[in-house]
């Protein structure tokens, strides 16, 4: 996630420095060092956390003396709390990001809250950030970060696996995969595009605009949620994710 975000952040004028061990190389014009201890003592306006939340509590103690005066922590990371963030990282403001992988082409959605101690500076830099990346939401409580993370941080996962099973079963209509995906990319995305014009009809009136009585959508969409299946599925997918960040925190 966090090279998807650097392909958009590194179109801006700010130095930024990636320290991973395990990267040959960075997009834009990006500092690259495999190990902190290269860093020799640099201070940064903002640190970015951008490890497995698992990782933090091994990683990022090491980073507090990188931190500038004024300085502020952006995490990336699910679930893990602003304030444990902190107490990490010596009691910096913290604004925790949820972004999505879209972020990679420019179209991402990110969530953006800020902790009590960051200031409205941070916050300010901390949207026109994500911004670069795609549509920014900014969320009053914590706890609307970890249902944003349900919603979207989690979502590309649900849309390529919802379209990757409308791949596998058009192939069993003897389709080619090349077939195949050209028909449902084309139908996901133009049905989407219109959904989201402006002025664009409800989402119910599209759907039914498609639907003739006892016609042929009417059968599918029967099969599809007649009884509610899918809505209850999507439901229990939010609420596992969900879940799962608030075990994170
Ligand atoms: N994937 C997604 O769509 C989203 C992810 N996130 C969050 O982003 C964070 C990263 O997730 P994701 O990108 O999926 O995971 P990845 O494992 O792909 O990325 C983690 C990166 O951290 C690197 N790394 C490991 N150890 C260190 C270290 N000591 N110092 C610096 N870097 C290190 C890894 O290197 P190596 O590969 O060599 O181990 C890897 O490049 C998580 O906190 C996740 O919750 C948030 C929103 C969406
Ligand atoms: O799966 C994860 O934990 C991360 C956070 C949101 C998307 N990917």
């Amino acid at each position: 996630m966090g090279s998807a975000l650097l392909e958009q952040w590194s179109k801006g004028t700010e130095s930024i420095t990636v320290v991973d061990p395990g990267q040959a190389s960075v997009p834009g014009g990006a500092r690259l060092v495999s190990d902190r201890a290269a860093l020799d003592g640099e201070r940064f306006d903002c640190i970015i956390v951008a490890v497995k939340p698992q990782m933090i509590d091994d990683i990022m103690p090491d980073y507090v003396g990188h931190i500038a005066p004024d300085g502020y922590v952006i995490s990336i990371a699910a679930g893990y709390s602003s304030a444990r963030l902190s107490a990490t990282m010596g009691d910096a403001p913290v604004i925790r990001v949820m972004p999505n992988l879209p972020a990679a082409i420019g179209r991402g959605v990110s969530g953006i809250f800020a902790s009590p101690a960051a200031s409205e500076t941070h916050l300010a830099h901390a949207q026109e950030f994500m911004a670069r990346a795609g549509t920014t939401v900014t969320v009053d409580t914590e706890e609307q970060l970890d249902r944003v993370t349900a919603v979207a941080g989690s979502g590309p996962g649900y849309v390529f696996e919802i379209a990757r099973a409308y791949v596998e079963v058009a192939m069993e209509h003897g389709f080619t995969e090349e077939q195949a995906r050209d028909m449902v990319f084309g139908t996901m995305g133009g049905a989407i595009d219109m959904a989201a014009e402006p002025g664009a009809l409800s989402l119910e009136e599209l759907r039914n605009s498609v639907t003739s009585k006892g016609g042929t959508t009417a059968a599918g969409l029967n099969a599809l949620n007649g009884d509610g299946g899918l809505t209850e599925r999507l439901r229990a997918t939010l609420q596992a994710c969900y879940d799962r960040a608030v075990e994170l925190r």
